[in-house]
């Protein structure tokens, strides 16, 4: 099919994260490198991607990590010539706050033995459970290689399978627990995961405690130099995208249709089509929308604080019930619901490489501790001894505050010509959600402005789309 088009004005994308980068190259892709895509960049770049630098060494301060299945990071990597980062091993611990209830061997083929030992089948029926899952996720990847595109996370999900958007009205322990995997498992490998990846406890929905439990499947990675490398690489290499660093503060509907954007500098561009792709909870968002139609979705969701307290010094090991430090693990997940601290990693630097491990185990170790909140002096030392250094990051827009009934979700269309790449961060909040969410909204934009409406929100239940592939 030929398909033209004529965009007379450079579209705006709102954020230059992993959405707002993905949404910029796929746009580009499908105007076939032609005009300019203005893309904002806000002063303060935080978020899943920032990095933290301690002692003159850079670690990531949130959790971002890459499962090999993810297929857009996974090209993203390769293509931008980035590679996987070299991670020491590492032994997995769940504390229950009491006492340590898991504690796992480096060695993999123990590990597994150990978790068989603790947890039965369970072990074995979780990796069947997220492939499946998978399977069903991955369509969405054919979906839009046949430039399909959807104005709501609902129509989307639903094209993977109908059956997604239940598991957004039930708790992540309902699911297991219907599945039937045991308590055990569930408070303490299932619950610990939530609470390391997401902040939160297995009585949030169950989409999202399915995605977290593809994040504690093996094999998971980061990016060699920080994941943030992968949305600064794409932004530079698409060569029609035009970077402009500035704080967008309001979005105005004009009466001739068209949305100005003003920054914090009170400057004003107009654009007839705009991608936002950053949060617009009421609690985060610095963005005020002017003139839109009171039926516009409004934005109550909270976001979930999460904060990272990076300290170079040593586990209490005692606390733990370990008689030497060398036993403390390197990832310790917490199973009790209300424990002051959500987990505990050793943390190696975004540049570690195998070759430098001496190095890495000669000096100070640094860990991370997530907390719902910030850790008070009495908390730091009931976790360490010789503390040389202590760096907070408050992260106030981590993720969704997810609930167990997740119904009323943002939609991907906003407004005739505005469209939110984040909104799919309400169904799951990860890189890979976001890279799918900004290829969802550079179609929306690309299908409506060349009438491609056979293309926006197609019912695709019990139809096989071809491999045919179309940008
Ligand atoms: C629906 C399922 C089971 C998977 C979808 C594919 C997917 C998004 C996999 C990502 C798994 C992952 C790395 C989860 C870690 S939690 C998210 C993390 N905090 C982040 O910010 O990336």
């Amino acid at each position: 099919m030929v398909v033209s088009y004529n965009l007379l004005q450079s579209p705006a994308i709102v954020g230059a994260g992993i959405g707002g980068a993905s949404s910029a190259f796929f746009l580009n892709a499908l105007l076939e490198n032609e005009g300019q895509i203005d893309v904002f960049e806000r002063s303060d770049i935080g978020g899943r991607l920032a990095t933290t630098v301690i002692n003159g060494q850079e670690y990531e301060t949130g959790g971002s990590i890459i499962h090999p299945r993810n297929r857009y990071l996974v090209n993203f990597t390769r293509d931008l010539g980035l590679r996987e980062r070299e991670r020491p091993d590492g032994r997995l611990g769940i504390f229950d706050g009491e006492t340590m209830v898991f504690d796992g061997s480096s060695h993999t083929l123990m590990m597994v033995a150990q978790l068989v030992w603790h947890y039965g089948w369970d072990v074995f029926n979780i990796q069947n459970y997220v492939k499946d899952i998978l399977k069903d996720f991955s369509k969405i990847y054919e979906h839009q290689e046949n430039g399909y595109s959807f104005t709501t996370v609902e129509k989307l999900l639903s094209s993977m399978n109908p059956s997604f958007l239940d598991k957004m009205k039930h708790s992540t322990y309902e699911e297991f627990k219907e599945h039937g995997y045991s308590n055990s498992f569930i408070e303490q490998l299932v619950r610990g995961g939530l609470r390391s990846n997401y902040g939160q406890n297995d009585d949030i929905q169950a989409f999202v405690g399915a995605v977290s439990m593809a994040g504690v499947e093996p094999g998971l990675w980061s990016v060699h130099g920080g994941n943030k490398l992968i949305p600064q690489k794409l932004l530079h290499n698409t060569e029609t995208v035009h970077i402009i660093k500035s704080d967008i503060k309001q979005i105005t509907l004009q009466s001739d249709g068209i949305y100005s954007l003003t920054d914090s500098s009170d400057n004003s561009v107009n654009y007839d089509y705009v991608i936002i792709a950053t949060p617009l909870n009421d609690d985060i968002s610095k963005i005020e929308f002017q003139n839109f139609p009171s039926s516009m979705y409004s934005f109550k969701g909270n976001f979930h604080r999460t904060v990272a307290t990076f300290v170079t010094g040593f586990p209490n090991a005692s606390r733990f019930g370990y008689a030497d430090v060398q036993e403390f693990p390197e990832e310790m997940f917490t199973s009790c619901k209300d424990l002051f601290f959500n987990s505990i990693g050793r943390q190696s630097p975004v540049d570690y490489v195998t070759v430098d491990h001496e190095k890495y185990m000669s000096s100070r170790p640094v860990y991370k501790v997530f907390s719902r909140g910030p850790l008070s002096p009495e908390n730091i030392n009931e976790l360490f001894t010789q503390i040389d250094d202590i760096t907070i990051v408050d992260w106030a827009g981590a993720y969704p505050s997810y609930s167990s009934n997740d119904g009323d979700l943002p939609p991907f269309q906003l407004h005739k010509g505005m469209f939110y790449v984040n909104a799919i961060e309400s169904a799951a909040s990860a890189m890979e959600t976001l890279a799918i969410g900004g290829r969802n909204t550079a179609l929306l934009l690309f299908n409506q402005f060349s009438g491609r409406s056979t293309h926006i929100d197609p019912d695709l239940t019990g139809t096989q789309t071809s491999s045919k592939t179309e940008l």
